[in-house]
């Protein structure tokens, strides 16, 4: 075996190795622990599968192997298929596990295989910190990972190379997963990123490849996107967290003013430079950082660019909890777990007693916001701030 696993392991270094055994495709991390008694649902079959992607680290071929036969037992039953040659390694050894598995029944090899998972993510749940391996990075697929346990469902941003820069795919589909959490069982849903930073806000190339004479379309369904997406926050039904893991900028720091707890490690920084970018505010931050702060603070953070600590953003009220960066993940996930133990339909109807009589307000401030920074992508300062990011002159 040992030889088998020196070649994947080989295989895998250098990116040769894709599906089924990449490790994306696996089942995963299932957080929450089952007894012997219970059985594992497909709920928690599939939230292992998401679990999988947050695995801190490799877990090793051999365990690799084990997921992977535990994974087609559960899904196909009994290895049916003919066995790879002798010198097919990989296949060999992948059919090799499988087969082992002779007529373990299809719950079991669930159960396993959520237990397996489970055990896996006791070494790698302290930190929080998530460093995927680099074939878990294709845009669209793995840039947002959504992961249900103790009554939280997290969504998190999985784009670090990139800053977890958002991209329309990753505004779809933090969509459709405000959407799922909202009915889903879980009492909280958290928003935070992978990596170092939280999030560096609307992605810069979303404003390149526009064909000519496709322009001002572009910039209007970009509006419809974004007035859509921030209807999303204004509507959210359950307290929302942003665990803020380290610096923001963008529309990533002007949605927190429509979050109901904002928790930050003391790394965190947070930024809006709209007018650097030719951009105007968006996110409903032109009501909701006035309202927070004061008009004044509000102008520096939103008109002139400047950059707050997070306990500076803490003092103006865009932050709830300054945490130290070496205790940040723990500390948070501690009283999350706490809060989400509370009874989960008062924790909903007291947000929107606290929430519900601003909500039309925030749907018109959104349009209005939406449709002048449809004009703003249209004007030369907007374009020249953008040609310069991507000409790397400047940085914000
Ligand atoms: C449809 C809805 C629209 C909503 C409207 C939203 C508006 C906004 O959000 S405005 C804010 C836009 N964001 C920015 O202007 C940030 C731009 N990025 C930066 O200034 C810097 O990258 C940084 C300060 C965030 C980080 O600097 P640094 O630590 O030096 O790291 P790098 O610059 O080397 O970044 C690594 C890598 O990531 C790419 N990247 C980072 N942010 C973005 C981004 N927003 N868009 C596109 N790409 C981004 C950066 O280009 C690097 O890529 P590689 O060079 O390929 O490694």
């Amino acid at each position: 075996m040992a030889g088998v696993a020196g070649r994947l392991a080989r295989r895998w270094c250098s990116g040769a190795l894709r599906s089924p055994l990449q490790i994306t495709r696996f089942p995963a991390l299932q957080l929450h622990v089952c007894g012997p008694a219970m059985r594992a649902s497909q709920k928690d079959f599939e939230n292992a599968m998401n679990q999988v992607k947050l695995l801190k680290k490799d877990p090793g071929n051999e365990v690799k192997l084990k997921l992977y036969a535990l994974y087609k037992q559960a899904t196909e039953g009994p290895c049916n298929v003919p066995k790879p040659g002798v010198l097919d390694f990989i296949n060999k050894a992948k059919w090799d596990a499988w087969h082992a598995l002779g007529s373990l029944p299809k719950e079991t090899a669930r159960q396993n295989y959520v237990d397996l998972v489970s055990s896996l993510s006791a070494s790698s749940e302290s930190s929080g910190q998530v460093t995927p391996a680099a074939d878990r990075k294709q845009p669209g697929s793995d840039a947002l990972v959504v992961t249900s346990r103790d009554g939280i469902t997290t969504i998190t941003l999985n784009r670090p190379d990139k800053k977890n820069a958002l991209t329309p795919q990753m505004y779809h589909d933090i969509m459709l997963a405000l959407e799922a959490a909202s009915k889903d069982d879980s009492a909280i849903t958290v928003l935070t990123g992978n990596g170092d930073y939280y999030c560096s806000g609307n992605d810069l190339t979303n404003f390149t490849d526009i064909p000519p004479g496709e322009v001002e379309e572009r910039a209007r369904s970009g509006a419809v996107l974004l007035r859509d997406f921030v209807d999303c926050f204004i509507d959210f039904p359950k307290p929302l967290v942003a665990v803020v893991n380290g610096p923001a900028v963008g529309i990533s720091v002007t949605l927190l003013g429509l979050f109901d707890i904002v928790y930050a490690t003391d790394r965190a920084t947070f930024h809006t430079p709209f007018s650097h970018l030719g951009q105007s505010p968006e996110g409903c931050s032109s009501y909701t950082f006035p309202k927070m702060m004061g008009p004044s603070k509000a102008t520096e953070m939103l008109v002139f660019g400047k950059k707050l600590t997070a306990r500076e953003a803490c003092t103006q009220g865009l932050v709830t909890e300054v945490f130290p960066d070496s205790t940040f993940q723990k500390e948070v996930w501690v009283r999350l777990k706490a809060y989400s133990k509370l009874p989960p339909n008062a924790m909903r109807i007291s947000k929107q007693v606290i929430r519900n009589r601003e909500k039309e307000k925030l749907h018109a401030i959104n349009a209005e916001e939406s449709s002048i920074l449809q004009e703003r992508w249209l004007s030369d300062e907007c374009m020249n701030a953008i040609v310069n990011f991507l000409s790397k002159k400047a940085k914000l």
